[in-house]
């Protein structure tokens, strides 16, 4: 097959034969031998070798499954494969979304007023900028109250529509800095909901509790045609028209205070009904699951926690974009998590990508880079359009740690092995500190203890000689055995605040632009998606008709037939 000119794909280069050659090699290590995990963690300079830093963040990469040469061949992979010719491609603008012709400029969203960022020829750091000054004096006028609701109330609640990239990053950001003293400080008599999913129920969840005269309504959408948010926000429309009513107040006026909208697509959110100043831009070059740092992100967490916070948080991904552009790659945080995601999915085939955050602010992290992972790499052709002749992406899954332990971590130490991140902070957002009540370490001591004791756990095991050791029954050897061998990644953060929550954002987007760079696939669209979308509307008017006219339910398969009819008889009893 003729390919068109540029870097090799990886699979054609040494680097890669060797990498293959390596990954036998360690899988073939049996419990004994020095290329077992429980070997290779007592080797101090390899321990040393497999550490990397970035302005206080430590990543530990010592109970990976490979050795210091592995790691030379995987950073051989990376020259081979022009890794650092793609990474100036995509922060300096180029098209590198080539199935829909789009720069991807995510970093730009965070770029400090004095840089300049061209995309095509034009710099697009001042319009950032414009929006989100716009952003911040909106956010500002609500807080203070000058800004003030149809029936003359302060608005104290924000509901922000939005699914998929219109509402993960947003959300996992809220929740990050939630308990953060001076996010929370900067919060204080405000709410801030989210209604992402079509299910009425999420409606229900949303607005209970909550009043329509004191209450903002952000529509997010970069398309502002996803079925799901349109619905929801007619939904919210017709309830503060509603309300309105009650209240003897404008329905317009209504609409005009309480509903704002932030999307590429400008016209259509007027046309919506929402005037153009309501409305808070952002630009082709976002890709919905990088916008997190544009008015998608900036405008409902700016409403929660005000523009220092937020600003702390930019300037954070920020810090961490620039060390990804600029580091050496063997020092490099998000190439590091890069070419090893790359090592463990590909070569070791461990497929699954398991985020572990020991802290509970970080509840909705992994939620949040499992859309970006897996609808970024998630692919099966390369960026010519060729069919992939290795597995690319991962299956991201995870929770806070320590609450994983006692769910699905039996099935990481003795079942499948799945490579584990376990992130952690030195500090902890909210200390309690018993020890002299009698606890015999402080809250987040304990918690920590987790967290450096799981990956040992992991990469070291149990073996049957240490459990015959210790008087354990025949009858239970092979039940108590650990294999061990299983690898992880520690990841300890300062703690966890907004500049921290924005490097954290930045490391793991930036380590999936080099997975997606890897593997020669395009990141940056998500064909997948559709095909679902297409027969939802085939089936909205199969059930728009049977409900109205009774029509008779047709063009599906016998069992989807079969199933709608069960569906459409329930439901008009
Ligand atoms: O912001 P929009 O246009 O409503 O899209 C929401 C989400 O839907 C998707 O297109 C997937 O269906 C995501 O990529 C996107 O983040």
């Amino acid at each position: 097959m003729s390919r068109k000119p540029g870097p090799p794909a990886a699979w054609e280069t040494d680097a890669w034969s060797k990498l293959e050659k390596s990954a036998a090699k360690l899988q073939q290590s049996d419990a004994d031998g020095p290329l077992h995990l429980r070997q290779l963690i007592e080797d101090e300079d390899r321990c040393e070798a497999l550490r990397a830093s970035f302005d206080g963040i430590t990543m530990d990469y010592s109970r990976q499954k490979l050795t210091t040469e592995t790691v030379n061949e995987l950073l051989e992979l990376a020259e081979a494969t022009h890794l650092k010719v793609k990474m100036t491609a995509m922060a300096s603008g180029k098209a590198i979304n080539t199935t829909e012709g789009r720069a991807v400029m995510h970093m730009a969203l965070r770029a400090p007023k004095n840089e300049k960022i061209l995309v095509g020829d034009s710099d697009v750091v001042p319009e950032v900028h414009e929006v989100l000054d716009r952003v911040y004096a909106f956010a500002e006028s609500v807080r203070s109250g000058e800004h003030k609701g149809a029936t003359g109330k302060k608005i104290d609640t924000v509901i922000s529509i939005g699914i998929g990239g219109s509402y993960l990053g947003p959300e996992f950001v809220f929740e990050a800095l939630r308990t953060d003293e001076t996010a929370a400080a900067a919060a204080q008599g405000r709410t801030l909901k989210f209604l992402a999913n079509v299910d009425p129920v999420d409606v229900a969840r949303a607005l209970s509790g909550v009043d329509p005269e004191t209450t903002l309504v952000v529509v997010v959408s970069k398309t502002f045609t996803t079925a799901e948010t349109m619905l929801n926000a007619r939904t919210l429309r017709r309830w503060l028209e509603d309300a309105a009513t009650k209240a003897g107040a404008d329905k317009a006026e209504m609409i005009a205070k309480h509903m704002i909208a932030v999307s590429a697509a400008v016209p259509k959110a007027t046309d919506f009904g929402i005037a153009e100043e309501n409305v808070f831009g952002f630009w082709d070059w976002v890709g919905g699951r990088y916008s997190v740092c544009s008015a998608v992100g900036v405008m409902p967490l700016a409403l929660q926690y005000g523009p220092d916070v937020v600003q702390a948080f930019l300037d954070g991904a920020w810090s961490m974009d620039e060390h990804f552009l600029s580091a050496d790659f063997s020092e490099n945080l998000p190439v590091l998590v890069g070419l090893i995601g790359v090592w463990n999915a590909t070569f070791l085939e461990y497929n699954v990508q398991a985020l572990l955050p020991y802290s509970q602010a970080l509840l909705r992290f992994p939620a949040h880079i499992q859309q970006v992972s897996m609808e970024s790499n998630g692919k099966r052709v390369t960026l010519e359009g060729e069919h992939l002749p290795i597995e690319a992406g991962e299956i991201v899954l995870g929770e806070p740690g320590t609450n994983g332990q006692h769910s699905f971590y039996q099935l990481i130490h003795q079942g499948r092995v799945m490579a584990c991140d376990f992130i952690g902070s030195i500090k902890s957002q909210q200390p309690i500190d018993a020890t002299a009540q009698g606890e015999d370490v402080s809250n987040h001591d304990e918690l920590m203890a987790n967290f450096f004791a799981q990956p040992d756990a992991l990469a070291t095991g149990k073996t049957i000689k240490e459990l015959e050791a210790e008087g354990v029954p025949k009858d239970l050897l092979n039940h108590k055995e650990f294999p061990g061998n299983r690898p992880s990644t520690q990841l300890l953060f300062p703690c966890f605040d907004a500049k921290r929550v924005g490097q954290l954002l930045s490391l793991y987007e930036n380590s999936i632009a080099v997975k997606g760079f890897i593997w020669g696939v395009n990141s940056f669209d998500q064909w997948g998606v559709e095909l679902g979308k297409v027969l939802a509307k085939q089936v909205r008017g199969a059930l728009q008709g049977a409900r109205a006219e009774n029509a008779p339910v047709k063009g599906f398969n016998p069992a989807t037939t079969s199933l709608l009819k069960t569906y459409l008889e329930g439901s008009s009893n």
